[in-house]
């Protein structure tokens, strides 16, 4: 019995060790577990943070555009570029800030977006797909018509920011005809009349009718001839028609509904066709007439392009594993079988930009080249001296051709006209060189606009957020697209509804166009607002604000 009892002791000393055993690694695992938890709500809290943050800054960020202290757009652009952190510091830190303006950026140009569309009339902002952090608290207002704009623009109070420099065309605007006395001869194309009515201060007049001609001639004539051009970056052709037209083509890479790849740079985003016919409607319609004429055509891969193409193409075509015909060109990037451009079965959609002269005299022959002042890096990593220097507008205004003229406005114009349609690639501009420094710069090379229709890129305004100018003609046709009676939308619809490969745009690239035009109004204003009558330009100096 004793024994037993032992027994039953020992059994219940075993028993009890046992359980105490098991209760303590219970124990530790819900310990662990409880320690897991907490540093997963802690994470959990500080993503939550993190993001409310990014809400506080983009809908509240102090900034009203309403408010007449605010710092508005410029504020918004200065914290994504301007601030000092962003300068400065090891390669690293650089790196990461490099990444919170990218991602920050997003934001600040989408809770800009939200904030100058809030004002301008609420009509939600730049929301859409993919912005799931844009939650506007704001109520929507009545639609702001710009009214305090619309009265400056009876005076010239404002004519440091609002200047009155539309080119006129009644006076000093020699056509090349004259310039290189040259007359078309009886049996000339209308692209060669086109290049000849050509005048210093734009491409083709208001009432131009050899736009349409130049357009159909592209659209309808007979393709002869296709080699590739040489140079850039992307695959362009040469196409030949007859009687010595010619037209550069971008063949059709991608859907409608393709945007920029979230990840890709500017520099490393392909070129859309459609983007280069838009872009010639909207700088027709923007008044500016710097954009050769653009249009759609959709070709038979094989007679209108295999069968006419020169040697060195050829070369690259190939039947790809669905039995499309295809080709990739040679270029420096994206110019390879895996970038082929292929039929559809056998049909390729394209764009047709009418040529521009190529007439010769003397050492005053063609184009000439400039580096835009705001052009961007093209590096990963490296900023532009525009995006540190709170003072580069001023640096820019006292070296020619900016420093007089109209150039400077030229500039304001072409921020307003690639803010329109999210182009960041502005490297570089070419104006006639038998025109002197009088003259435009040519609107060309727009087919990486029209990428990110949900986001608005606040930095393609840095010259007009810098230097606080505006060409009084261009303001009163951004208020006109906004009050009405027509918006930017509806005629950019009307107007690409006559190209063969219409719809040209993706409907939210084109509510982008009244959303922006709304940020552009948003900023002049903000521009007004920090530039009173009789003082100094304040706009380089207050960082603080
Ligand atoms: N309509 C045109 N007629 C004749 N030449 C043109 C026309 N448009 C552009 N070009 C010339 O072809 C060059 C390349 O055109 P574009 O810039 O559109 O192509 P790209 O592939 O984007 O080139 P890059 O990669 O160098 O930017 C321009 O710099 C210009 O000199
Ligand atoms: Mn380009």
């Amino acid at each position: 019995m004793a024994v037993l009892r032992t027994m039953k002791l020992k059994e219940r000393l075993f028993i009890s060790l046992g359980a105490t055993l098991v209760l303590l690694t219970l124990l530790l695992i819900v310990d662990v577990q409880m320690d897991f938890g907490v540093a997963n709500r802690h994470l959990l809290q500080q993503q939550h943070q993190s993001q409310h943050q990014k809400i506080r800054f983009g809908n509240g960020n102090d900034y009203d555009a309403t408010a007449a202290g605010a710092g508005g757009m410029l504020h918004e652009f200065k914290r994504k570029f301007l601030q000092k952190s962003n300068s400065s510091g090891s390669k690293e830190a650089s790196t990461q800030a490099a990444a919170a303006s990218q991602s920050g950026g997003v934001t600040s140009g989408q809770d800009a977006a939200a904030a100058a569309a809030a004002a301008a009339g609420g009509s939600g902002g730049a929301a859409g797909p993919g912005t799931g952090t844009m939650h506007s608290t704001r109520k929507p207002t009545p639609h702001d018509r710009y009214v305090d704009l619309q009265k400056l623009l009876l005076t010239d109070e404002y004519y440091h920011v609002i200047v009155d420099n539309a080119p006129d065309v009644s006076v000093d605007n020699p056509t090349l005809s004259e310039m290189l006395h040259r007359t078309a001869s009886a049996n000339a194309s209308n692209l060669e009349r086109f290049q000849l009515r050509i005048t210093k201060k734009e491409l083709y007049s208001e009432q131009d009718t050899l736009v349409d001609a130049v357009l159909r001639d592209m659209i309808k004539l007979p393709i002869q001839h296709v080699v590739q051009k040489e140079g850039g970056t992307q695959l362009k052709l040469i196409i030949e028609y007859p009687n010595d037209i010619k037209a550069l083509m971008k063949p059709m890479r991608f859907p409608r509904d393709q945007q920029t790849l979230p990840n890709h740079f500017y520099f490393t985003d392909y070129e859309r066709h459609t983007a280069e016919i838009a872009a010639f409607h909207l700088d027709r319609i923007l008044g500016f007439r710097r954009a050769m004429p653009v249009a759609g055509r959709t070709l038979n891969i094989t007679t209108e392009i295999y069968q006419l193409a020169e040697e060195n193409l050829l070369k690259t075509f190939f039947v790809s594993p669905s039995l499309n015909l295809c080709f990739h060109g040679k270029c420096s990037y994206y110019c390879d079988t895996s970038h082929a451009i292929c039929g559809n079965p056998d049909l390729l959609e394209g764009s047709f930009a009418a040529f521009l002269p190529n007439f010769e005299s003397g050492n005053r022959k063609g184009r000439k080249l400039w580096r835009h002042p705001w052009r961007r890096s093209y590096h990963k990593r490296k900023k532009a001296q525009w995006e540190t220097d709170a003072n580069y507008c001023a640096l820019v205004r006292d070296i020619p051709p900016y420093d007089e003229g109209r150039r400077l406005y030229d500039l304001m114009d072409m921020a307003v006209f690639d803010f329109l349609t999210g182009n960041m690639d502005r490297h570089h501009y070419e104006t006639f060189k038998i025109y002197g420094n009088e003259t435009f710069p040519l609107h060309l090379d727009h087919g990486r606009g029209f990428g990110r229709p949900f986001q608005d890129e606040l930095s393609i305004l840095a010259p007009v957020l810098q230097c606080c100018v505006i060409r009084k003609s261009t303001l009163i046709r951004l208020l006109e697209f906004h009050n009405g009676p027509k918006t930017l939308s509806q005629l950019m619809n009307e107007s690409l509804s006559n190209d063969p490969v219409s719809p040209v745009l993706w409907q939210p690239h084109l509510d982008a166009l009244d959303r922006r035009t709304g940020i552009i109004l948003q900023s002049i204003r903000d521009c007004i607002k920090r530039n009173p009558p009789g003082e100094v330009d304040a706009s380089e100096n207050d960082l603080s604000s």
